[in-house]
């Protein structure tokens, strides 16, 4: 493998005691004690469900354990803040970019020399698919491209869930060779699988019973020999008729102090270096000294420094960047592109087909037309933005959330969203008012009944946009996405003021009203196209009734109600980073409270009272 940069030491994980309950009070994990050395290849094992994943992520200090003691290097995860990658089983890299370009802004995002974009693509065998979309690389190809990621600020402790799962025996074999050299140059790599081929290629395995019960470590001939089997499957069976005897489960891993001297003086597995992942070269019996104490605190300080030197450029970088990104993704998707151009040209053509000319002339107006076309302008600035929006944080949220736990923030990257999408939005609108001028559809006004006109539709747009993204960070997929826009537009519609006038709603209609960002949109295009003065001084007799009807709806300085718009969509875009900063922490949470283990008798663990 060729190593770019410097080999990091890897980091000595330790467990002891470890359990996680999951809401329902169930214990998902339960008496997990188990010391990584560094430089180990390390599989966890088990059934379905068993709790695989979230060891992993108990061991890589995103999940706090309800019970017993994690540590890195003999410090709670929090506090070593050991450089360390985690790739989990969804995409963390954005398929709509070339892989090379992909890289290069993940590298930038966590604050690594772009530069060694080239040296990881070699590393991991993705040299001549550099320049390919991450979309159409093969699925085996996309988990490389997805460990390339994380390599690339050089960790000292890789954390992968199931990367061989979905691979062909071959492919597989190669991504574990290729994670076993990694091991060998120095990092430590866990990993959780459901193949055999790959547990015998490890140093050191855990396996966790059906019912999330730890069920002992050690080198894959330990594990075999242990439970008397001549396969990992047997391994898995055995284990799974012990799950419901605990008590003639084969001994485990004796428990070490965390805090103590480094296992490397402790009874437990032992291997000697990894050489290029195959077990064979480990030693069952011998003990496990392949880094002295000081060479870790030397690791230890090494990779804090490196931490430090990581973290990523500011709030204004991230900004550029993500917004450049975006934009890349935006241009690269050329269907996408071409849908969200098209589809605001195409109804400005419907608007322009709709509405008969001459309906604002003061000589022969037609009232109820023009409330109606003031309404639809207001209405498609909103579903422009809305469209735009919904669509644009669910699709990447495996990405976003792998991104929060290195240093993405979201202030920046919603700022992103909104300063790419608003400037076409913004055109688009400008758009729809020239054309259904042009058609003789608006009034014959000067420019500053049309900058106000402007800049009505342009807030409209900016509080659909940010409606939209607050959507697309409360569900989980575009479906989820799609299936709420009728919700999102039906209000808007029928409570905006404009079929029903809002002095004629019921007393609860009126109140819902105030919540239609639609409503306040065209109030302020009433009021910037002066309808009171159409209605009340032009020559239909239809005017003064229908204004008597809508009462005060347009006797308000559009101003007022643009701050009503700026204030909805400030308030969508901190609804939406509330949301973001729940479903993507930075830090992980305890699945139950801390409040609900106590109450259910579990013994907060340490991290769980410390880290938070
Ligand atoms: N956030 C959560 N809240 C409640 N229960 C959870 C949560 N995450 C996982 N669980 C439960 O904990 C158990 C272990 O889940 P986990 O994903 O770790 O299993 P696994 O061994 O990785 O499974 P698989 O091999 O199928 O991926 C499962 O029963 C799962 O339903």
């Amino acid at each position: 493998m060729t190593q770019t940069g410097q080999a990091p030491d890897g980091a000595r994980i330790h467990v002891t005691g470890a359990g996680l309950r999951v809401r329902g009070g169930r214990e998902a994990l339960r008496d997990v004690t188990l010391d990584i050395a560094p430089r180990q290849l390390t599989g966890i094992a088990g059934g379905s469900g068993a709790g695989k994943s979230l060891l992993l992520e108990l061991l890589a200090g995103l999940r706090l354990p309800s019970t017993g003691l994690v540590r890195h290097d003999g410090q709670e995860p929090a506090r070593a803040a050991i450089p360390s990658g985690f790739v989990p089983q969804d995409d963390i890299v954005h398929r709509g970019l070339g892989l090379r370009r992909s890289l290069e802004y993940a590298a930038r995002l966590r604050g690594a020399d772009p530069r060694i974009v080239e040296g990881v693509l070699l590393e991991l065998g993705l040299a001549d698919r550099a320049d390919q979309s991450v979309a159409t690389l093969s699925g085996g190809e996309r988990k490389r491209a997805g460990i390339a990621v994380e390599l690339l600020t050089r960790p000292r402790v890789l954390f992968l869930d199931e990367p061989t799962s979905g691979l062909d025996p071959a492919t597989g074999e190669r991504l574990m060779d290729t994670l076993g050299e990694l091991a060998a140059t120095g990092v430590t790599v866990v990993l959780t699988t459901h193949s055999p081929a790959d547990l015998a290629r490890c140093d050191l395995v855990a396996f966790l019973t059906p019912d999330g019960e730890f069920a002992g470590s050690g080198t894959p001939d330990q594990m075999l020999r242990r439970f008397d089997a001549r396969t990992f499957t047997e391994v898995y069976a055995a284990v799974a008729v012990n799950s419901t005897e605990p008590a003639e489960l084969p001994a485990t891993t004796p428990p070490a102090d965390p805090d103590g001297p480094s296992s490397a003086t402790t009874p437990m597995v032992s291997a000697t270096p990894a050489t290029a992942g195959h077990p064979s070269a480990t030693s069952v019996e011998g003990p496990a000294p392949r880094e002295t104490d000081a060479s870790q605190r030397e690791g230890a300080e090494r990779g804090k420094q490196a931490g430090r030197s990581r973290l990523g450029p500011g709030a204004v970088g991230q900004w550029l960047l993500l917004t450049r990104r975006g934009g890349e993704l935006l241009v690269r998707d050329r269907l996408s592109a071409a849908i969200m151009v098209g589809s605001p040209l195409m109804i400005v053509a419907m608007f322009a087909l709709l509405f008969r000319p001459g309906v604002f002339d003061p000589g022969l107006p037609s009232p109820s037309s023009t409330a109606m076309v003031l309404f639809w302008i207001a209405f498609g600035a909103f579903f422009f933005g809305l469209a735009y929006g919904l669509l644009q944080i669910c699709g990447e949220l495996g990405v976003v959330r792998r991104e929060r736990l290195t240093t993405l923030r979201l202030g920046p990257y919603l700022a992103s969203k909104v300063t790419l999408l608003l400037p076409v939005l913004a055109l688009a609108d400008a758009l729809l008012l020239l054309v259904l001028r042009a058609g003789d559809r608006l009034p014959d006004a000067g420019l500053d009944v049309y900058g106000s006109l402007f800049v009505t539709t342009a807030l409209a747009s900016a509080a659909g946009l940010t409606l939209g993204l607050l959507t697309s960070a409360a569900v989980s997929d575009p479906g989820q996405a799609a299936l709420m826009l009728p919700l999102l537009c039906f209000p808007q519609v029928l409570f905006s003021g404009a079929f029903v006038p809002v002095p004629l709603m019921a007393g609860a209609g009126q109140w819902l009203s105030v919540a239609m960002t639609n409503r306040w949109a065209f109030e302020a295009l009433g009021a910037g196209a002066d309808l009171e003065g159409l209605w009340a001084r032009g020559a239909s007799p239809l005017g003064p009734p229908l204004l008597a009807s809508y009462g005060d709806s347009f006797a308000h300085a559009p101003w007022t109600r643009w701050l009503i718009l700026v204030g909805f969509s400030v308030f969508f875009v901190l609804v939406a980073g509330w949301l973001l900063n729940r479903r993507c922490p930075t830090v992980r949470r305890p699945l139950v409270s801390r409040r609900q283990q106590v109450s259910r008798g579990a013994r907060p663990s340490a991290e769980g009272t410390r880290s938070r």
